[in-house]
């Protein structure tokens, strides 16, 4: 059974998927405080939050067995990414999901501020029949700049383009050809600071972006202009802001998110010309089904078939890579198992390289699932695909990926060598179109094998009997032989035989091996999930 904790307050009809399943105990607890909510996490699997709860690095010390964090959502700015990633739980979120109710919402702020509908419901609901001070403004041929062009920035500036607005656009992913065919104009921050009547921002809040509307840019924009911001509190200065409304400047602001939430700010909320609500972007009935829906399905998925979607803290695949890459990564993992027990050290460099197709591939989770099998086998069950490079990163091991255009003699090659002072381990591995997963290369030696759970490396004088003797030895202890490999750089010299074995071997084998004449050396090599690894899904069952 998966117990989730629910904080925040999240549309029951959108947790329908969890409440009905049979594996999933869902508890909630919309208004704990910090010291409630430290007590009872180490209870839970997930944890669904929307921006109220602050998920920091204090609370997930205590979260010891949470797998998950889901926000009902899309800005995690509430979440202490890094140190979930650290502690190896997933960060998912729900983008997309409330694009419309943020957008509708924006525009709803827009129109609001332009007739000052706030102001005047308030004097007419106070008994106040006023008809002279709400004289407002027309969006109709107004140009309207648009600062960041993502889900919601987009379909805010197509709905603005139906009130007859000009659209300029500022983002550093949007082309002239996307800006074309939404019938607006790609622009600079100056340039939408020179020509808007309103700007409305859709970014998120990140150290580029904070205090990205300042003292500075409000001096660059037009006298009259208003501000529109349903984004993220922060990436408009407050008090610059104020500042130039109260110097005549900006005509007006209206603000779903602030600084510091719940806003206190007189100076905010006491301004005749900014109109405010209390983050409310996305809190429509179906926006709020829609992102609980997204990340129940989600948590039920990753719990039950390990398999992600949304995660924020590991690199995104479509479909259709993560199939193209499924062999690799199962393989991968197998390849950084196998070089770190060849090595007997934990290393203190790592070296990737990719040859072949796989140089046209984003290779980013099949970096991290090697990085994960070298750790695994000195860390154990506290390395996963989330948390691989950040504890690399931690145990201080530094690491190289590098894609090479020379041929290796295989469509696809990976190679993986790690050093710890002067001894280095190297394992090359392909997958063979129509045969599946090879291990190619040990060290300098060439071989062909398929990964299995049971392995025994022998490295031995390259004199004839030899394969003979350590057969019949195996033979002895009654150990079957699947596979047998031998390989060698030169005739006469060092050569190293591996094979494949029904069952791992004891330490009593391993010693009677080392006694047979003109052998040198004698390891076996165990690898993890062998069975279950190669049938398909992504791989992540340490988040089990
Ligand atoms: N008020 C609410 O309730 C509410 C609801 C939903 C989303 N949001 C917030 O709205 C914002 C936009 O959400 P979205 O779903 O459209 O995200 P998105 O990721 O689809 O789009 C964000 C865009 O911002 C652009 N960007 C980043 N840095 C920029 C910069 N320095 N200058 C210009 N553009 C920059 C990115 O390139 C991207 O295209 C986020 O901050 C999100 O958290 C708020
Ligand atoms: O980032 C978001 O999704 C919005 O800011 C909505 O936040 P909320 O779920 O707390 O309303």
């Amino acid at each position: 059974m998966f117990k989730v904790l629910v904080t925040d307050g999240i549309s029951d009809t959108g947790l329908k998927s969890l409440f009905d399943h049979p594996n999933f105990i869902v508890e909630r607890q919309p208004t704990l405080k910090f010291e409630e909510l430290k007590n009872i996490i180490g209870d839970y699997e997930a944890l669904i939050v929307r921006s109220q709860t602050k998920v920091s690095a204090e609370l997930l010390q205590y979260a010891d067995k949470l797998k998950v964090i889901a926000r009902a959502g899309v800005g995690v700015d509430n979440i202490d990414v890094n140190a979930a990633t650290g502690k190896g739980i997933i960060v998912i979120n729900a983008p997309g999901a409330n694009t419309i109710a943020a957008t509708e919402h924006t525009l709803a702020m827009m129109l609001s501020m332009a007739r000052m509908i706030p102001q005047a419901h308030k004097k007419t609901v106070g008994g106040e029949w006023d008809r002279n001070s709400f004289k407002g403004v027309e969006l109709y041929k107004k140009t309207l700049g648009v600062i960041g062009m993502g889900k919601i920035g987009t379909e805010v500036a197509k709905r603005a383009k139906s009130f007859g607005m000009n659209i300029l656009g500022y983002d550093p992913y949007l082309t002239e050809e996307r800006a074309e065919k939404l019938g607006m104009k790609k622009a600079s921050l100056d340039l939408i600071a020179r020509e808007s009547d309103f700007i409305t921002i859709h970014t998120p809040l990140t150290n580029d972006t904070k205090g990205l509307v300042n003292d500075e840019y409000l001096s660059k924009t037009k006298k009259g202009v208003r501000f529109i911001n349903v984004a993220r509190g922060g990436i408009i200065d407050e008090k610059a802001l104020v500042r130039a409304i109260q110097a005549g400047h900006v005509a007006g602001a209206a603000l779903d998110v602030f600084e510091k939430e719940p806003v206190a700010d007189p100076a905010l909320l006491d301004n005749p010309n900014i109109i405010v609500t209390p983050h409310l972007g996305a809190s429509t009935v179906e926006a709020q089904e829609k992102v609980a829906q997204e990340v129940s399905e989600e948590i039920i998925e990753i719990l039950e078939t390990q398999s992600i979607r949304n995660a924020v803290n590991m690199p995104q695949m479509s479909g259709e890579t993560q199939q193209k890459m499924q062999p690799y990564l199962l393989l991968g993992e197998h390849v950084g198992q196998l070089v770190v027990q060849l090595l007997k050290h934990a290393p203190s460099k790592i070296e990737i390289n990719y040859y072949g197709d796989l140089i046209e591939e984003d290779t980013e989770l099949l970096t991290r699932t090697m990085i994960k099998g070298i750790l695994s086998y000195h860390l154990s069950d506290s390395v996963n695909l989330i948390n691989a490079l950040h504890l690399l990163k931690e145990q201080g091991v530094s690491y190289n990926v590098q894609k090479n255009a020379s041929n290796k003699g295989f469509a696809n090659y990976m190679e993986l060598s790690i050093t710890k002072g002067s001894e280095t381990a190297k394992i090359g591995a392909t997958v063979l179109n129509g045969y599946g997963a090879r291990i190619v290369k040990i060290n300098d030696y060439r071989i062909d094998v398929r990964p299995e759970s049971h392995l025994l490396l022998v490295k031995h004088q390259d004199v004839p009997g030899m394969i003979g003797k350590v057969g019949s030895l195996l033979g002895d202890y009654q150990i079957n032989i699947g596979t047998m490999q031998v390989g060698r750089t030169t005739v006469g010299g060092e050569a190293i035989m591996v094979l494949t074995l029904d069952k791992q071997l004891t330490p009593e084998v391993i010693r009677a091996l080392t006694l047979i004449n003109g052998l040198n050396e004698a390891q076996s090599l165990e690898l993890d999930n062998v069975d279950s690894f190669y049938p398909g899904r992504l791989e992540l069952e340490k988040i089990k």
